[in-house]
């Protein structure tokens, strides 16, 4: 399937928008972390952010267009994401993905920390889980935590191991958290959802703490 211009255009809008945005909250520490727009299935391309970038700026060289194996699909100087292999699993795992978001936040740091023994961080009976699609009476989700490794095949194929389209993302330990959604605003509603139930839930045991301690 040939992507139009004005498709891929449209993508790198849409990126930019969600990028700004996630800029504004402090998202991308240090240059970190990675957004993508799938554009055709078959076969798998997407938009993604170059590396390396200064995600909290725009400019004419923030995005390129890779293939499924994470090769720029035409020439470029643009070198793409170096995770862009994770993204590429999220949309085959994951066939209703059609974006997919990354970003390294302090709170979904310490959760991946506190929970990694258990490889799961589980919640529930928050008004946000219906954020993430999720509409049952007092439902519970469990968010899958994988080690950090720095070969990315390996991590992309941990990751591979335990997504869902139950739960729609995952924590890298001591890293972040890659979200996704079947549009780039439920992307968006799922990365801002999972991360109001993280810092909730520190912050909590921080109170209990303090209230335990307080003589
Ligand atoms: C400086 S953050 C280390 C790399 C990383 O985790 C990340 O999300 C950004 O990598 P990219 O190649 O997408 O810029
Ligand atoms: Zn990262």
């Amino acid at each position: 399937m040939t992507i139009t211009l004005e498709q891929r255009l449209d993508a790198f809008r849409r990126l930019d928008e969600a990028k700004l945005t996630f800029a504004r909250r402090d998202w991308f520490p240090g240059t970190s972390g990675n957004l993508s727009i799938k554009l055709s299935d078959e076969p798998l391309q997407f938009a993604v952010t170059a590396s390396g970038k200064d995600k909290t700026k725009l400019s004419p060289e923030d995005y390129l267009v890779v293939d499924g194996n994470s090769q720029p699909v035409e020439p470029t100087a643009l070198k793409p994401s170096a995770e862009t292999l994770v993204h590429a699993v999220v949309y085959r795992v994951i066939p209703t993905a059609k974006a997919c978001f990354h970003v390294h936040t302090v709170w979904n740091n310490l959760i991946s920390e506190l929970y990694f023994g258990q490889r799961a961080f589980s919640i529930q009976g928050q008004e946000l889980i219906k954020g993430l699609g999720i509409w049952e009476e007092n439902a519970r989700i469990t968010v899958p935590i994988v080690e950090n490794f720095a070969d990315i095949p390996t991590l992309a194929s941990a990751i591979e191991k335990v997504i869902t389209p139950e739960v729609p993302g995952v924590l890298i330990r001591n890293h972040g958290i890659y979200a996704w959604g079947d549009s780039d605003f439920a992307a968006k509603r799922h990365l801002e959802a999972f991360e109001f139930l993280f810092e909730y839930h520190a912050r909590w045991l921080q109170l209990r703490q303090a209230a335990v301690a307080a003589p």
